[in-house]
């Protein structure tokens, strides 16, 4: 489906419900696009997805949910100037009900790819109308409630209330999750009640006055009609082909080398044709003369395509002919087209082009080999004189290609129809469309890389933030820009000194750099083993590591981390192997204050004699040793960790201090 419908989704989400709701959806439907672009096709299924992802996040039910976005796409598509296009569709909402189809047609060089629903008014009345919608797709039934009541309030002034009378193949009523799309072509079929006051447009229609100069017009001669419309049909009460133009009877004999010519004549229009749209529809006589407002289109039927059958088909002298009385050429060319037949009846590329060119689930035709089969679109008349129904109907045709795709010409084109004017106009549109889609392809895809430059600076400008402080306390800082300081009642703080590096003040460079590298070495092997949110490194302050488990992430069992830490870094760190160099660890549990200070390069710190306590257990600790405070020493031995105890340290500004070697975890 087009990005324009999601366009309008995103921009109302995000307006109604907060960009936070619409990158929760996101999340919920795994949708990567930031953006959609507006002529390009994303999946069906996104959108029942989204609603049902709407409808999740806010506990509206899903038919709201789709109601929603078909107001969307009438309030959003103003500002592609469309509103002035429903405005003219007429003077009241039945004329705009009976257009819709057309608008889509009327779309079809602007989103070549569209696979448009098809619209039927089978009924209207003083309190509103019936409407009879077809789609390929599912669950949009919502959808279309929701843009036709937003069409009437916004265009027209009117409150109209609609409602499912029935429906084929659609999930209707609250249906909670996303609409499963099935893959093949599949025709819905609702049919909805519009309650409205309609009486204003009954009044016109039954009161039209015919002007007087009206009232005595002669009966029109149906040959005038297949003149003016060479493509039209006259069908009888058994939809049988009674009359035809000759332009249309040309073409289905040049589609159908060596079938009898005169048999177009006579036979049922629907073994000359299928019905393209509106999809599923019943081709007799009851059901087509009710539907004198509906579009119609039909595909001539093709059997196989030969220049030769075709000249000669051209001047076979139809009054006399029995299938015998050909001239040699005719003789031969119709032989010529039966021979193509039997060398190509297996050959795929042929049957397929002329089984089915137009895809029935987008309407849109396959390219082919060779001819193309010719699509008719009109409207069927009843003509009363000869009490018959006239399909007065032109080719559609999209581009020149298509025209000799077709093997027509501009002058087969009756001069004062459409036709003529679409394939120029449209051959002219679509190149300068064709300008603009690439044009918008370009800016929509350099605003796509800027967006996922800007993705990717902001993604490095968190790691370096979430480097300096805890993301859970940036993320808050960046919500509530209030200043952090929290107080923890208990954490264990982790000292780890790195041994024996010359000291990189050292005036030789080659030391110092050597140091710095080995240094390097050492806190990378460090920063491996910090396993967030159990354990947070705080900072490196020259040769010393700190690290701290239990903020900012509570964690009871911080001296367990902490520990755990600590082994695994002295295993790692031996592992090495560097020369010389060692390492010792300090642990101290106790209650903290923690909080982020300074506004340039701002640090997370912590602070408190645990802290400083945790240092001494450092600095007074033997290479290649753990040493812990008595107090983490007692909470770790309970539950299995082997601590020896050292006996008694003499620590600098706190006296004699009871500490232990811790030695391995438990088992
Ligand atoms: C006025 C300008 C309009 C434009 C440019 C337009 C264009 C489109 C496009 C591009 C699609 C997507 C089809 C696809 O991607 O295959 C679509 C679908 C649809 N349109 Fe329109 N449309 C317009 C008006 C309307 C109106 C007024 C209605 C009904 C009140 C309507 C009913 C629908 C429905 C129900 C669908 C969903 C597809 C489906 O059910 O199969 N459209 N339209
Ligand atoms: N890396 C680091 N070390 C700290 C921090 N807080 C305290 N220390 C160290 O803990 C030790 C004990 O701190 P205090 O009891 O305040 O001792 P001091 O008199 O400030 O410093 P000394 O000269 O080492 O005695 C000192 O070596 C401090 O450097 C800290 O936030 N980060």
């Amino acid at each position: 489906m087009y990005g324009m419908l999601y366009e309008s989704v995103q921009h109302y989400i995000q307006e109604e419900y907060g960009m936070e709701t619409w990158a929760k959806i996101c999340q919920i439907v795994d949708c990567k696009h930031t953006s959609f672009k507006t002529h390009q096709i994303y999946p069906d299924k996104l959108m029942p997805d989204i609603a049902a992802a709407l409808s999740a996040c806010t506990g509206e039910s899903f038919d709201f949910c789709m109601n929603f976005f078909g107001k969307c796409f009438v309030r959003f598509f103003s500002n592609f100037g469309y509103d002035k296009m429903i405005r003219s569709t007429g003077r009241y909402f039945c004329d705009f009900l009976q257009s819709i189809d057309n608008i889509h047609l009327q779309m079809r060089f602007t989103y070549p790819k569209m696979k448009s629903p098809s619209m039927q008014l089978t009924n209207m009345d003083d309190d509103g109308a019936v409407i009879l919608y077809r789609s390929g797709r599912t669950g949009m039934s919502k959808y279309l409630i929701g843009q036709m009541t937003e069409v009437a309030r916004e265009f027209y002034g009117l409150e109209v209330s609609a409602y499912v009378i029935e429906s084929q193949n659609d999930i209707c009523g609250g249906t909670a999750g996303p609409i499963k799309l099935t893959d093949g072509p599949l025709t819905v079929i609702v049919k909805y009640r519009l309650d409205f006051d309609n009486r204003d447009y009954m009044a016109k229609r039954v009161n039209i006055v015919a002007h007087p100069s009206q009232l005595k017009m002669p009966a029109v001669d149906l040959n005038v009609f297949l003149e003016l419309f060479p493509f039209t049909i006259v069908l009888n009460h058994d939809m049988k082909i009674t009359l035809a133009g000759e332009k249309i009877i040309e073409t289905w004999i040049l589609h159908n080398p060596g079938v009898n010519p005169k048999a177009f004549i006579g036979t049922h229009v629907m073994d000359a044709f299928k019905c393209r749209r509106p999809k599923d529809t019943k081709i007799e006589w009851d059901t087509i003369i009710k539907m004198r407002t509906v579009l119609f289109e039909f595909e001539l039927i093709r059997t196989g395509h030969n220049r030769a059958a075709y000249d000669a088909a051209l001047n076979i002298d139809y009054e006399n002919y029995d299938g015998e009385s050909l001239n040699e050429a005719q003789t031969m060319a119709v032989e010529k087209a039966h021979e193509f037949e039997k060398t190509h009846e297996h050959d795929e590329e042929a049957a397929a082009a002329s089984k089915d060119e137009i895809d029935p689930a987008t309407g849109q035709r396959r390219p082919s080999v060779g001819l193309r089969s010719i699509l008719l679109k009109g409207q069927m008349f009843y003509i009363k004189d000869v009490d018959s129904l006239i399909f007065l109907c032109s080719p559609l045709i999209e581009n020149l290609d298509e025209l000799h795709g077709i093997g027509l010409y501009l002058n087969d084109l009756n001069p004062h129809g459409l036709s003529r004017e679409l394939v120029m106009a449209g051959w002219q549109h679509c190149s300068k469309l064709e300008m603009m889609f690439e044009k918008e392809e370009q800016r929509s895809d350099e605003l796509e890389k800027s967006l996922e430059l800007a993705d990717s600076w902001k993604r490095q400008g968190d790691e370096l933030l979430y480097s300096m402080i805890p993301r859970p306390i940036a993320e808050r800082m960046r919500m509530s820009q209030e200043h952090v300081c929290q107080s923890f009642e208990e954490v264990s703080v982790i000292f780890i000194e790195v041994m024996n590096i010359c000291d990189s003040g050292s005036n030789n460079i080659q030391e110092a750099m050597q140091a710095v590298n080995t240094l390097n070495k050492v806190f990378s092997a460090l920063d491996e083993e910090i396993i967030s949110p159990f354990v947070y490194k705080v900072e490196t302050v020259g040769m010393v590591y700190m690290a701290v488990s239990g903020a900012p992430d509570i964690n009871p069992l911080h001296a367990e981390h902490a520990c755990d830490l600590a082994l695994r870094v002295t295993k790692k760190v031996k592992a090495h192997n560097l020369p010389d160099v060692a390492i010792r660890v300090g642990i101290n549990s106790g209650p903290v204050v923690a909080g982020v200070v300074g506004l340039k390069v701002p640090r997370y710190c912590l602070f408190g004699d645990t802290v400083n306590t945790a240092s001494r257990m450092e600095s007074s600790c033997d290479p290649w040793k753990i040493q812990l405070s008595n107090f983490t020493a007692l909470k770790v031995r309970e539950v299995g960790y082997k601590v020896e105890p050292r006996g008694f340290v003499k620590v600098k500004g706190k006296g004699d201090m009871e500490t232990y070697w811790l030695l391995e975890g438990p088992e």
